[in-house]
């Protein structure tokens, strides 16, 4: 490995799926391993597969699917998570190694903290477990990551020791956690440098940082680590993650393309997909991103203000420091409309990075038809939103055939839903709310017959204008959670499903989220049979 590659580790599906509600359906989690393997991401944690047989399984399928290339192009380590527990670690190896670069990620925490209260361990039988344990995933696997969970408040020469064990026992990556987020980045980057200097035998490994946000310094930190020496950065898309998340992808990547000159460091991500990852992401758990968000909010290259503009005007450099088409923003002004036909869109899609088969091309260009007759110009951000609402709906139970509402400041809201079930049959409800998007959401309860809660509804427009597409993501929990589901901490996990829809009535939009949202919950109960695999195909490269 060049020294001045730093080697992204996403860990999107395993801490990123940690956060509370942000759970993804296995063909959602497949296709977000599909578009991670084609940004350039080095390694994919694809889960913890001890967790449960469903995480196993897809770990297993990432493995097999996304960890193997048919035509001899570079794939990703797929890694997978284990305590270390034996029976962890057997779990973690049956998963990952259909892998062409398998990796068992084991850890232990080497805090006082946790070792006393948690573990209930001493210092001596945590440095036993971990020699035990590393060498038995070294017999299983080549590649094996270890990881002091909460090094961060660890003392720092108990940390050396428990990493030269990991080294002796076999381990070939040390990353090193800022479990809660406590550290600073002076003392974060400290740390790493202690590390590196201290501990004998480090240079045969690679040394990686893993820092959460709860203190808002997790990119900060991150940075910190790779100037000391760390050359892999564990990251998730959004900065999702357990709490207030984990260090997001896009902001580490992009700190060190736009400051090159500072760092002299580079990563192999394809900055120009980071923008469809994040909505990918966001459409998928249904925790949307904040507008001022880093890298890919909304007003991310926005320019508000009079000043501004101005100079923007005049240069953008003057306050711009990345151009929007490097993170995949408006890569081309418009091109497609009215008058396009099925190759452009083809072409287009390309471009974009899908290949659709004929069925899915044919009922996208039936949509993007649709909007043509509404909108005038057809943009790549459309393009996207109609792919997430059409073809990435991996569950399809009900599907909507008919909304109307009526509403406004006389009379009650109400809605008049009709659906198609899973039997083929056209079921039609009427339902008043205290708006029009409550009274559909209860028309479609009435349906479908599956008690849920409303948890969180984000609606925003995707282009400016009266014409612009409108996309509502939604999240529901249910209490009545399926059998499924059991393996995870009910209590602390509670169930929660994401949905996502795209139109040019928001109503229509909402309706279509809250129902992909609600297919999801309906699909993990097992009563309708196997979930689709979806139809699109990322194009490599
Ligand atoms: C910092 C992180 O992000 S760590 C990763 C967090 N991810 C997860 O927890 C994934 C989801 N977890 C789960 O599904 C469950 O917790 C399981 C299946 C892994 C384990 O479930 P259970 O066996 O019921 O154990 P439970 O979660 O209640 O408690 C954890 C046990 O593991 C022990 N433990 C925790 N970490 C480690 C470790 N790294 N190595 C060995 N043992 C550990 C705890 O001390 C506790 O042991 P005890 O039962 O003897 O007190
Ligand atoms: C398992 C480890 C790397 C972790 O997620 C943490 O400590 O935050």
């Amino acid at each position: 490995m060049e020294s001045n590659i730093v080697r992204i580790f996403d860990t999107t599906l395993r801490d990123g799926e940690q956060s509370p509600g942000a759970t993804m359906t296995a063909a959602e989690k497949m296709e977000v391993a599909r578009a991670l393997a084609r940004m350039g991401v080095d390694v994919i944690e694809a889960g913890f597969p001890a967790a449960s047989p469903d995480d196993l399984e897809a770990v297993r399928r990432i493995a097999l699917e996304i960890g193997n290339s048919e035509d001899g192009s570079t794939v990703p380590v797929i890694c997978g998570l284990a305590r270390t527990i034996e029976g962890d670690i057997d779990k973690a190896w049956e998963a990952v190694k259909g892998a062409a670069h398998p990796r068992i990620h084991t850890f232990i925490a080497t805090s006082d903290i946790h070792m006393k209260y948690k573990l209930k361990m001493d210092r001596e039988q945590v440095l036993d477990q971990i020699a035990r344990m590393v060498a038995h995933a070294r017999e299983l696997c080549e590649d094996v990551e270890f990881s002091p969970e909460d090094a961060g408040r660890s003392d720092p020469e108990f940390l050396y020791q428990a990493l030269e064990v990991a080294i002796e026992a076999g381990a070939t990556t040390l990353n090193i956690p800022d479990t809660v987020g406590y550290t600073m980045p002076d003392e974060f980057g400290a740390l790493i440098a202690g590390i590196i200097k201290n501990t004998k035998g480090i240079e045969k490994c690679v040394v990686s940082v893993h820092c959460h946000n709860d203190l808002g310094l997790a990119t900060a930190n991150t940075l910190a680590g790779i100037r000391a020496g760390a050359r892999q950065a564990e990251v998730t898309i959004n900065g999702i993650g357990e709490r207030a998340g984990n260090t997001a992808l896009e902001e580490v990547v992009m700190a060190l393309h736009a400051r090159r000159q500072v760092m002299d460091l580079g990563t192999n991500i394809d900055t120009t997909q980071l923008t469809r990852l994040s909505k990918l992401v966001s459409n998928y758990t249904g925790m949307s991103v904040q507008p001022n968000k880093a890298i890919v909010g909304a007003n991310a290259f926005a320019h508000e203000a009079g000043i501004h503009q101005d100079g923007v005007l005049k240069n953008t450099l003057t306050y711009e420091i990345m151009k929007p088409e490097t993170v995949g923003l408006s890569a081309s002004k418009l091109v497609l409309g009215k008058h396009s036909g099925r190759h452009a869109l083809k072409e287009r899609l390309i471009s974009l990075g899908y290949t659709l088969d004929e069925e899915s091309l044919n009922k996208l260009f039936d949509r993007f038809k649709t909007l043509a007759d509404k909108k005038k110009t057809i943009t790549d951000a459309d393009i996207e939103a109609l792919i997430s609402d059409e073809i990435y709906q991996n569950e399809v139970i009900f599907t909507l055939e008919g909304l109307q509402v009526a509403c406004g400041t006389m009379g009650l809201p109400t809605a008049t839903v009709r659906l198609v079930g899973p039997d083929g049959e056209t079921h039609i409800h009427a339902a008043i709310g205290t708006g029009p998007v409550d009274a559909t959401f209860k028309a479609i309860d009435a349906i479908v017959q599956m008690d849920s809660t409303l948890v969180d509804f984000v609606i925003h427009a995707i282009t400016e204008g009266i014409d612009a597409l409108g996309e509502v993501t939604v999240r529901i929990a249910t209490k009545d959670l399926p059998a499924v589901m059991t393996a995870q901490k009910e209590i602390e996990r509670p169930c929660t499903f994401g949905g996502y829809g795209a139109d040019t009535d928001i109503i229509v939009a909402s309706a279509k989220a809250y129902l992909s949202a609600i297919n999801k919950m309906l699909a993990s109960t097992g009563k309708y049979g196997p979930v689709e695999t979806p139809a699109v195909q990322a194009v490599a490269g």
